[in-house]
This record gives C-alpha cells, structure tokens and sequence, in this order.
C-alpha cells in the first residue's frame, strides 16, 4: 500500500500505492506510519519524499470505509508523525491531491505541485468536513478568505492557483517526484520550524465576524437546509479565534456531528451512484466494459430550436464537426446566430477560442450522408420524427448512427421506419443541452451493444452524466415525472395553494417548487401533450365523468390556466404572475386563487387544510413508488440509475440522495404505510398503490438501497 526506497543514497522515497486514486486506506495509513518511522529512525535519510503512483498524488480518505466501522490507525496521528519530524518531508503531488490527501501534503514541509494537478477540500459535498487538519492548516496558510471559499465550495483549484496562493512552493512542468528528490535535498539543514503550519499563526482580517456572517449567508442562500457548509465555516472560525490545539479538538466535534448524519450518507452516496450508472448492462450481457464505442469524429443535428442548438454546441465544444440542419431558411439563420453566439460565450468563459470553425448550416438532409452519427431533435412529433428517419434511412451511409432526442416517444417505433434498427437509439438531452449534465440513453429492443456504447461513451465526453435506460413511455424521468405533477394538482383540488405546495418542495431542499418549476419550463407543451392524448379538448370522450378519463381521477386545472393564455414565465402569466413577460420573480396571483375557489364550489369540493407532510409524502413516495414500478419492468437497471436521473435532470436535493435513496432513509415500511393509506383515500389513482416490488422489499425486511438489486435480477430486464 505503500513502497519505500532510498534514492539518492538519502532520500526516502514514500510511493502510496493504492489504486485508482490511492486513497488513504487503513493499509496505507499503516504504511505510511510504517515508512515514516522507518525514514526518521533510518541515520542515511537525511529527506524525505511522498509522491502517489500513476501519476496521482492522493484521492483523499477512502470513502467507502465510512459506511462501517472506522478501523485502523486514525490519520490525524498518522500526519502529525509527518510534521513533527526533524528531517524535512517533501509532497511530490501529480494528478490530484484532494480531501484527506491535500492535508497530508499540508502536513509535509514543503510542496511541490505538477503544472497539472489539481488540489482540493471537497470534502463539504460528501456532506463532511476536511477532518484531518484540513480547517485549521489551510487558513493559517493561506489567510480565512480563501480558506473559506476553497472549503465552502469544496472547489478544485489549478497547480498555479496554489503556487499563486501560498500552498505550494514550486510548480514544475516535469515529473513531480524528480523535482521533489532534488528540492528535498537542498532542504537539508534548513530549519524545520517556520514549515509547521501548525505552528503558524492564523492571519486574521479586522472584520471577521462580517466576513463570516457573510459567508454564512451566501451558503444558506445557495444551500438551504445543508449542514456541511455550516460547519466548515465554524471550523474555519476556530483557526481564527482558538490556538491550533484546540481547533483541531473544534474540528473533530463538528465533523462528529456531521459523520453520521443522513445528509453525509446520502451525499456520499451520490458520489458512488454517480459512477456506477455508467456502468450500463444489457440483457445479452453486453456491458460498459466489454463492448466497443465507436469513435465519433462527425455529427448532424436536425433541427435548431432550444434542444437543438443546445445539443449542437454540446457537440462541439468537444471538437466534434457538426452539421447542423432546418427545414426553413428563417429558422436556419436564426438558430446559427444563436449557436454561434453560445459558442462564443461558452468559450470565452472557458479561455479558449470558439470552434466555429466545425460548424456547418444546412437546409438539405443530403448533406448528412457521411456523418458518423445524427441527433434528430425535430418537434415531439411521432409522424414527423418517422419522416425524419425514413429520410435518413436513404441519405446517410450504412453504418450511421440515428438518434432521436425525443423526450419520451417510442424509440423502437422509430427504428422500425428505418433500414437500421440496430443502430438507432435514444439520446434524451435536459433543456437546455449545453448546461444540463443529464443524458438519458434510450436502449431500444433492437439496438445494438456497440450503438449504445457509443452513444454513451458520446455523452460522456460531451461531459453529460449518462444513464442507460428502457423503451417506455416517458423512459425514466418524465414517467416518473408525471404521479408526481398529478399530486400536486390534486393537493390543489383539495385545498392547498400554488404557493403552499412549493414552499413545501423548497423547504425540502427543491431549490423550485413543481409550479415554479412549471411556470419557468412553460405550461404550454404538457398541455399540448394532454390534447394530443384526448385527455382534454375537444377528443375528450364525453363519457368520461368530470375528473375522471378512463376511470382514473383527473384534474384539469391545468388546462384552465392554460386555456385563460397563462402559460408560465414567458407570458407573465401562469400558477403565478411576473411583473412582465420573462420575468422570473413569482408573485402570489389572486386570479388562480379565485380560479381554484370557483372550481371547488363548481364541483362541491369542500377546502381542507392540508400539512406539509401531506404534501410530501404525497409528491415524494409516489415519485419513488413509480421508480419501483419502473425497476420491476426493468426500465432501469438499479436504483442508483433513477436517483441519478433525479439529481442531474430534475434538481432533485442532493442532500436527499435521489427520491430512491431518500424512500430507504424514511424507511420502506413507513413509505409503503403511507402509500396504502393514501390509496385507500384516493382509490381512482393507481399510482398510489403500492408497487410490487416495494412490497416484497418490505417483506424482505426493508434492505438498503445498494442490496435492492438482488431482488430486481429475478425481474425482467429491458436494459
Ligand atoms: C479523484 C477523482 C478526481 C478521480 O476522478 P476520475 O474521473 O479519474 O475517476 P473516478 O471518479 O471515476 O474514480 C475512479 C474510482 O475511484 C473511486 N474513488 C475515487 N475517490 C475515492 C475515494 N476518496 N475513496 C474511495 N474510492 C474513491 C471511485 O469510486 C471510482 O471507483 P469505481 O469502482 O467506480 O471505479 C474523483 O474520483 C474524486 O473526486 N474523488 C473523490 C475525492 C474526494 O472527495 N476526496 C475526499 C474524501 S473525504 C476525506 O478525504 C476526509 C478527510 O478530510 C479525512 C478525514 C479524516 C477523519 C476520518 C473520520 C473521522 C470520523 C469521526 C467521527 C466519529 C463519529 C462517531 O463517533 O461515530
């Protein structure tokens, strides 16, 4: 776990060598003990250098240990060991020193940073705090405002930016670990005192407490109800105020707190379920790492509007040469001003120059025929979308990847019109495109391994999240989406505001409630969508009692707002009002009150008040219940799949963990109570009772999130 050798005849040279990211397991805590003890006592080792192998300085704790026991020996000890020594201790950091393996490096002498590395506290958005040090070392480094914004943020910083804020004393463009062997020499004999940054003194601003107060603002502001931020900033105003002893006794009593919370444990697994979805498997056995992506050098994107040009700049900001197409020359002028423009913005952000030059504006699908992949991104039309593909079908060569953009369409339909099957697939970008981290994969049941290798290995490099998901309706995202909105009509049917129900939402952690949210994405298509559905309209069988189509409970406020032409911030008109059209600040609107008043009296329903926990429960277990739903018809292949989704294409609160994560912490007995007793009330919505597979999780004896996939195997999959 860790190699030592003396080089140079008297140097120690301490590899950590614990892959991926080598981090600081308890075998590595014990070796590094272990090569430290054997350095200070070893009369030929005048220096010593810690460097990581494979080009990777430390990862920081292992993660995975704080899900049990803590065992073997704690690392503050460990680190102390470091400092306290009498011959100096050179970091020689490549790749990444973060978390636990940026303190160890703050315990050595010196510093020495590769040109590429990165460093970092990101300890706050696993929802814990930098606990080895990390609070009380950095402000005395480098003074309590940056200390504060670099573990508040938990942000990465570049090699230059530590050399340029006093972290690190040389940033080379060679190997770190050779450069670090001969600093580390010529530190021999110097003295050793002034580098203890334990023994420095915290360089104090005169206004503290308003700089402090200030950040403690800007984080409940940007992450209400989150605990971690919190600490840091306490933790941070003990390195200021106490004797470094006692900050460090402060540190470890905030970081107790935190440790065990639920937040850590959700945050925490966040961070894993994040990776393991894109580790996607099919039923033939296909999976991320034996199948083959495709290289895609070339692309086309048909049609411009707000997906569209979101996917084109996606494309290529990562050198990616893009065809882009319209059907009309109007529409084709303005969406290459839009992109052009969005390229030019996004790469001046970046520092690098736009590639505009890998562009290319066309009106003509011929010009498609020797791209490597399309995105089609045409309105949500099957009839159109079918066009579009038959059309491919003859103008693009052979081996040509066809994806479809749609946002819940059948994507096997699609593949059917074509000469291809094989090779079409669903790609389902968030609006917008080029901001959005979520892309959900859609696998057909004709799509083959290397089609959905490719268009998940695209999405990653075009820096998307990708999820691999099943050929249904609404796939995973927006089938779930839609219990959930239904909810939220009803609470209004039955009493609550507009108003009540997101400051509910928000006060969870949404950062908009559903009918901001509404209002900001435009009220206008799901209307459209229920229209084309005869869900209302005029195709509305007129056998279909008020509130009900097909037997199930409906309501159709919705489409009364949408009938009086308030379709949401655009218009300066929908669940609220907005001082103009685009506006975004939200104002109580007492039309929709008057609106849900008429419309209760209209029907007899009698108003009742209806808690906050009603309201969650009621939004939040019928989200999870049609993600188990959604499990059992393998339309995706584990929770952490779902959650993902949430997190990355609906804002779920990360702090939550994902709507599957944060079922298994209220407990799935409780959630499945709930259910039942709110089915019992509501016996017209079937989405409110319980799944299957919840029921048998809870027979099972509720096991946690990460075992539930056990129970899914036996399932079908459609992935
Ligand atoms: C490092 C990365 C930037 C690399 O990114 P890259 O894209 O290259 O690779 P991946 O992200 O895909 O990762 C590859 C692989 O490695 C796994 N992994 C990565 N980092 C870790 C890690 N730190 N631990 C474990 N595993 C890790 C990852 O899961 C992948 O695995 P797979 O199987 O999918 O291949 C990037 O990975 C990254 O950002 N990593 C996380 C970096 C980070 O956040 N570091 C901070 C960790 S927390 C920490 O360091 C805490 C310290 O401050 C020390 C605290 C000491 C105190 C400890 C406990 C005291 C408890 C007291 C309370 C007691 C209360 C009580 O009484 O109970």
């Amino acid at each position: 776990m860790a190699r030592y050798e003396l080089v140079k005849r008297s140097v120690a040279l301490i590899t950590l060598t614990n892959p991926p990211v080598n981090a600081l397991s308890s075998p590595v805590r014990h070796a590094i003990a272990n090569s430290m003890e054997r350095a200070l006592s070893d009369p030929k080792v005048r220096a010593v250098v810690i460097c990581g192998e494979n080009g990777r300085f430390c990862g920081g704790a292992d993660i995975r240990e704080f899900a049990g026991p803590l065992r073997g020996p704690p690392l503050i000890p460990v680190l102390e060991a470091i400092e306290a020594g009498d011959k100096p201790v050179v970091a020689a950091i490549e790749g990444m020193a973060l978390g636990g393996g940026f303190e160890l490096a703050l315990f050595c002498h010196y510093r020495i940073a590769q040109s590429k590395a990165r460093l970092g506290l990101p300890e706050v958005t696993l929802g814990i705090l930098p606990a080895a040090g990390g609070t009380q070392r950095l402000p005395r480094l480098i003074g309590i405002p940056a200390a504060l914004e670099m573990i508040t943020t938990g942000r990465h910083i570049s090699a230059q930016e530590a050399l340029k804020l006093g972290i690190v004393d040389q940033v080379t463009d060679q190997n770190a670990c050779e450069t670090a062997l001969e600093f580390a020499l010529k530190a021999v004999g110097k003295p050793l005192s002034p580098r203890r940054v334990s023994t420095l003194t915290t360089p104090c601003p005169p206004d503290l407490d308003a700089l402090l107060e200030a950040a403690t603002m800007q984080v409940k502001k940007k992450t209400p109800g989150v605990m971690a931020p919190l600490a840091c900033i306490q933790a941070v105003r003990a390195a200021a105020t106490m004797p470094y002893s006692k900050g460090m006794k402060r540190e470890s009593e905030l970081m107790a707190t935190l440790f065990n919370s639920g937040q850590a444990r959700a945050l925490q697994y966040c961070f894993f379920a994040q990776r393991t979805a894109g580790k996607w498997t099919l039923p033939s056995g296909a999976q991320w790492n034996n199948s083959k992506p495709r290289e895609i050098r070339s692309a086309a994107v048909i049609g411009l509007g707000t997906m569209g040009r979101g996917i084109v700049v996606s494309l290529a900001r990562v050198g990616i040469s893009v065809i882009a197409v319209e059907s009309e020359k109007k529409l084709l002028e303005n969406g290459r001003q839009m992109v052009i423009g969005m390229l030019e913005r996004d790469a001046k952000r970046r520092g690098v120059s736009a590639s505009l030059n890998l562009l290319k504006f066309t009106l003509s699908l011929q010009d498609l025929k020797d791209v490597d992949l399309v995105i089609e991104a045409v309105f949500e039309d099957m009839a159109l979308k079918k066009r579009v593909f038959q059309e491919l079908s003859k103008v693009c060569r052979p081996g040509t990847l066809l994806c479809t953009n749609t946002s819940g369409l059948d994507v096997d339909a699609l593949a059917g019109v074509t000469d291809r099957p094989h090779l079409v697939a669903g790609m389902h970008f968030f609006s917008p495109a080029h901001v959005m981290k979520l892309l959900e994969v859609v696998c057909g049941p004709r799509s083959s391994s290397e089609t959905i290798a490719t268009a998940m290995s695209l999405g990653k490099k075009m820096g998307k999240v990708s999820v691999a998901v099943g050929n249904c309706p609404g796939f995973v995202g927006n089938r779930m989406l839609k219990p959930y909105l239904d909810q939220a009509t009803f609470l209004l049917e039955e009493g609550a505001t507009p108003e009540q129900i997101d400051k509910a939402l928000e006060d969870f952690g949404f950062a908009m409630g559903v009918f901001r949210m509404s209002d900001l994405a435009g009220l206008d298509v799901g209307w459209r969508v229920r229209k084309e559905s005869g869900l209302t309209g005029p195709d509305v069988d007129p056998k279909n009692p008020p509130r009900k189509r097909q037997g199930r409970r409906y309501c159709p406020i919705p489409d009364m707002v949408c009938e009086q032409g308030r379709f949401g911030q655009k218009t300066g008109r929908g669940w609220y009002k907005y001082d103009k059209p685009g506006d975004t600040n939200a104002k109580p609107d007492p039309l929709i009150q008057n609106l849900l008043e008429t419309y209760r009296s209209r029907y007899g329903i009698q108003p009742r008040n209806i808690s906050d926990q009603e309201i969650i429960e009621r939004c939040l277990f019928v989200l999870a219940n049609e993600g188990f739903r959604i499990l059992e018809d393998g339309m995706a292949a584990r929770p952490e799949d779902i959650d993902v989704i949430y997190l990355f294409g609906y804002a779920f609160p990360r702090h939550r963990g994902g709507p599957m994560f944060y079922a298994s912490m209220v407990g799935l007995e409780r959630v499945l109570e709930r259910l039942e007793h709110y089915h019992q009330a509501h016996p017209d919505v079937p989405h409110l009772e319980p799944s299957a597979l919840l029921k048998k999780l809870v027979a099972c004896g509720s096991p946690p999130v990460q075992q539930w996939r056990e129970h899914i195997k036996t399932m079908r999959s459609h992935l």
